[in-house]
């Protein structure tokens, strides 16, 4: 199941150029610089970006054929673009049943009252329009598109508008999104966190074109992914917490195949306990040992199998090692810390994780 483009579309100076095949199962993430045509693209699966230019085919259906277009409405789109924008003189509940009683009985598959509770609605709606926060807004307005049932959901920037505190509040909705409902989702941003926290596959654009389309594990295990580029190398892990005492807790890993699941120390978590979680782990966080060390104060040392040794910069280098989960975990140690352990591919050795942050 995919969303196959092919395109060419001049804006000013501004081209875009497509031949790609997109996936449409989870979260895909469309990634890439301001001005590198995100948005554009959005509009274009839309029907919302004039061009002749253009095959546009989602699954069995042509959405665009050169000058023929499929009309917008019969696409099947839910749109949540970067300012909710909910209707004002309508209550809470009547903007979210807006599309829903639009769309005709045979197609509904998503009903009131489950989107109410998938979203936590209920206290919102006899509020009005105007006294809620910009992350209840979004909530609504994701309400909203998903009660039109669509085939795909287009979200442009849904978090940019929000500060730090409604962004928290609204991603635990937003990671479980496609896979409660069954629609698979298109998200634009041009925020690393949001991908590493939200994507499940990542297109990554630049200059009006896809440069690659990638799982979001590939993404994160190369060591130049455009990912990277503020904090340095990260590495997620997929797991699920568990309490093992009061104020602590463990991340377990979801292991591939028959593999071992690996178990991290995280302290000061209290809820969300079942679902799964992602932990993030700065390279720069991880240090390699050949033996287990004695006598330390990290809690967190895994034993890895080294998999590549690549010169970050004039100092440094980037070692990808394999825990024993079969998930990558990146470590940035010095070049000369490289050759005193004498570091070689496929040994193992022991990182010591000196930090890990789960990501909300
Ligand atoms: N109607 C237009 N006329 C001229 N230029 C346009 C038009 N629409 C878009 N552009 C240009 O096309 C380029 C791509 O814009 P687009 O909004 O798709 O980028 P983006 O990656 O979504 O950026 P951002 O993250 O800042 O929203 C930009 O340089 C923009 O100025």
């Amino acid at each position: 199941m995919t969303l196959q483009i092919t395109a060419r579309l001049h804006r000013g100076d501004f081209h875009l150029t497509l031949n790609d095949t997109l996936p449409t199962e989870g979260i895909t993430a469309l990634f890439g610089r301001s001005g590198c045509g995100k948005t554009t693209l959005l509009r274009l699966i839309a029907g919302l970006e004039p061009t002749r230019k253009a095959e546009i085919r989602f699954h069995d259906q042509v959405w665009q054929a050169g000058r023929w277009r499929l009309p917008v409405s019969r696409r099947r789109l839910g749109l949540v673009f970067q300012e909710p924008s909910l209707l004002p003189h309508l209550s809470v509940e009547a903007n979210l049943l807006y599309g829903y009683r639009r769309t005709p009985a045979g197609q509904r598959r998503l009903h009131p009252e489950a989107v109410r509770s998938l979203l936590e609605l209920d206290t919102l709606l006899s509020q009005p329009v105007h006294t809620l926060s910009g992350g209840q807004r979004q909530r609504i307005a994701l309400g909203r598109a998903l009660l039109t049932s669509p085939q795909l959901l287009l979200l442009d920037e849904p978090l940019s508008a929000l500060d730090a505190t409604a962004k928290r509040e609204i991603m635990p909705f937003l990671s479980g999104l496609a896979s409660r409902t069954g629609v698979p989702v298109l998200l634009v941003t041009h925020s690393a966190r949001e991908v590493e926290q939200l994507a499940d596959q990542v297109a990554f654009m630049e200059n009006g074109r896809i440069d690659r389309v990638e799982p979001l594990r590939e993404a994160l295990a190369r060591p130049d992914s455009p990912l990277f580029s503020d904090e340095g190398p990260a590495s997620v892990l997929v797991g699920r917490l568990e309490e093992t005492g009061p104020g602590q807790w463990q991340f377990i890993t979801e292991p591939g195949g028959d593999r071992q699941a690996v178990r991290f120390e995280v302290s000061g978590r209290s809820s969300h306990q079942t679902s799964l979680h992602r932990l993030r782990i700065l390279a720069s966080d991880v240090s390699l040992a050949l033996t287990r060390p004695e006598g330390i104060s990290i809690r967190n040392l895994l034993p890895v199998r080294i998999e590549r040794i690549e010169d970050s910069d004039e100092y440094r280098s980037t070692v990808t090692c394999r825990i024993e989960d079969g998930q990558v975990l990146l470590s940035r140690i010095t070049r000369q810390s490289v050759r005193e352990l004498e570091l070689k591919t496929g040994q193992t050795a022991v990182a010591l994780v000196k930090s890990a942050a789960l990501m909300e």
